[in-house]
């Protein structure tokens, strides 16, 4: 059978295998293949952040996951994911290349601040804020009670917060579905979106939540899957940081909004490697969830290089720290150069290895990762992809080694499904 076109893949539980060399797809495609299905997969997925600092197209991204698919028969459902949309430039680059799911972004609008100002500063930012949230005196006094027990309560100093933290979001989040939808009509083409809130200081709260989507709703997006920043860290290259307890009490939460106002999917962002949150979210959220990785790919494509090539390995590691500062600004991350020995230090090609990308626990929700020296190395894909020396010269160990690639990627990814699934 031929590989098909992607394709909207509706509420099915999904997960993103983000490439960021254009080479991973074999070895995501064999992880799928290994944990046997019930997860759709979207092999295709690339953010614009991404394809900007790697300089690769979205027509590239979709070419090499599509050549993958072909080459290994692929044959079932797949989607391709367009992340972190903020222009109607992304929607058409994007929708031209056939991109399927497109991942609405309005951080950079959302007030990142509000969580931190007092209720007076709030109300006199509210006065500029009123016309971009005209919906606060629909939800004033109401409460909702959500099937776990929970409450909603919209009180003013939440409403109030809401609309000077999101107004000005959600109407550009609408704006952009908008596009997406007369781009793909007109081009006689299906799609869904996903709207991610999640790259924001403080936890999405319930209220937020249900007043983000509601109102995108209310526009008649076609929404499938909704991001929240959920509680704990979330950070990239490294397992969850929190009480995964008090977390699976909150998912449960998100997720009853999510079956009360859409349904639709709850999304993890930075899905890389949060084996220990898996379960709970899989539980959380019935089976309507979407996960989404990609730094952890890019990390494995280094384990083959320091198994292969370890002064390559070694090189990598050294110019990824002269990186780091100017390469984790956009990126949730705690680690700095010191918390890791410099390359230097660790004359050992295994030392240097276990310290800088970890050795994986034993069991699937493996913690023993070394946090700073992946975030370190995660942060700095652009910087090294693009160097004139290093990014070919990583390209070519893949090249040389695709085998090995292929195998560590299916290990580690049949991992990261099975720790899904068993909570499905
Ligand atoms: O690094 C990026 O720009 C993206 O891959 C991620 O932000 C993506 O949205 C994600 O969460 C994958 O871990």
């Amino acid at each position: 059978m031929s590989t098909p076109q992607p394709t909207p893949l509706g509420l099915a539980p999904s997960f993103g295998f983000g490439d960021r060399i254009g080479l991973a797809t074999p070895g995501h495609i064999a992880a799928a293949r290994r944990a046997g299905g019930g997860i759709a997969p979207m092999f295709a997925q690339q953010s614009i952040r991404e394809m900007t600092r790697t300089n690769r197209t979205p027509p590239g991204v979709m070419e090499d996951a599509m050549n993958a698919c072909r080459a290994a028969g692929w044959s079932q459902p797949h989607g391709a994911d367009a992340d972190h949309l903020k222009t109607p430039a992304d929607v058409s680059v994007t929708a031209e290349a056939g991109f399927t799911f497109f991942t609405i972004d309005p951080s950079g609008i959302v007030d990142q601040q509000a969580d931190d100002y007092s209720e007076a500063r709030v109300r006199e930012l509210f006065t500029e804020a009123a016309g971009a949230a005209p919906w606060v005196n629909g939800y004033r006094g109401k409460t909702v009670k959500l099937p776990t027990g929970s409450t909603i309560v919209f009180d003013e100093p939440a409403l109030l917060k809401a609309a000077v933290k999101y107004g000005r979001a959600i109407e550009a989040a609408v704006s952009l579905a908008t596009t997406i939808r007369q781009v793909q009509q007109a081009a006689g083409r299906d799609y869904e979106i996903e709207l991610s809130v999640d790259e924001t200081e403080q936890p999405t709260t319930l209220a937020e939540h249900y007043i983000v989507a509601d109102q995108c709703l209310q526009s008649g997006m076609k929404l499938v899957s909704l991001a929240p920043r959920f509680i704990g860290e979330l950070e990239k290259g490294v397992d969850y940081i929190g009480d995964v307890q008090a977390l699976e009490t909150s998912l449960r939460d998100h997720a009853a909004i999510a079956h009360v106002l859409g349904p639709y999917k709850l999304s993890l962002h930075s899905g890389s490697d949060k084996l220990s949150m898996y379960p709970a979210l899989a539980r959380a959220t019935g089976g309507m969830f979407h996960v989404k990785t990609a730094g952890t790919s890019y990390l494995e494509a280094l384990r083959v290089a320091a198994q292969e090539e370890p002064e390559l390995f070694r090189e990598l590691c050294v110019f990824s720290r002269t990186r780091y500062d100017a390469d984790r600004a956009t990126y949730h991350v705690h680690a700095t150069l010191d918390a890791v020995p410099p390359p230097e230090h660790l004359k050992s090609d295994l030392e240097l290895q276990e310290c800088y990308l970890g050795r994986w626990e034993t069991t699937p929700q493996g913690d023993g990762f070394t946090q700073a020296g992946r975030q370190i190395l995660h942060c700095t894909f652009g910087s090294v992809l693009t160097d004139k020396r290093l990014g070919p010269a990583l390209r070519a160990c893949l090249v040389e080694h695709p085998a090995v690639y292929e195998e560590v990627l299916a290990v580690h990814f049949e991992k990261h499904l099975s720790a899904l699934r068993a909570g499905m």
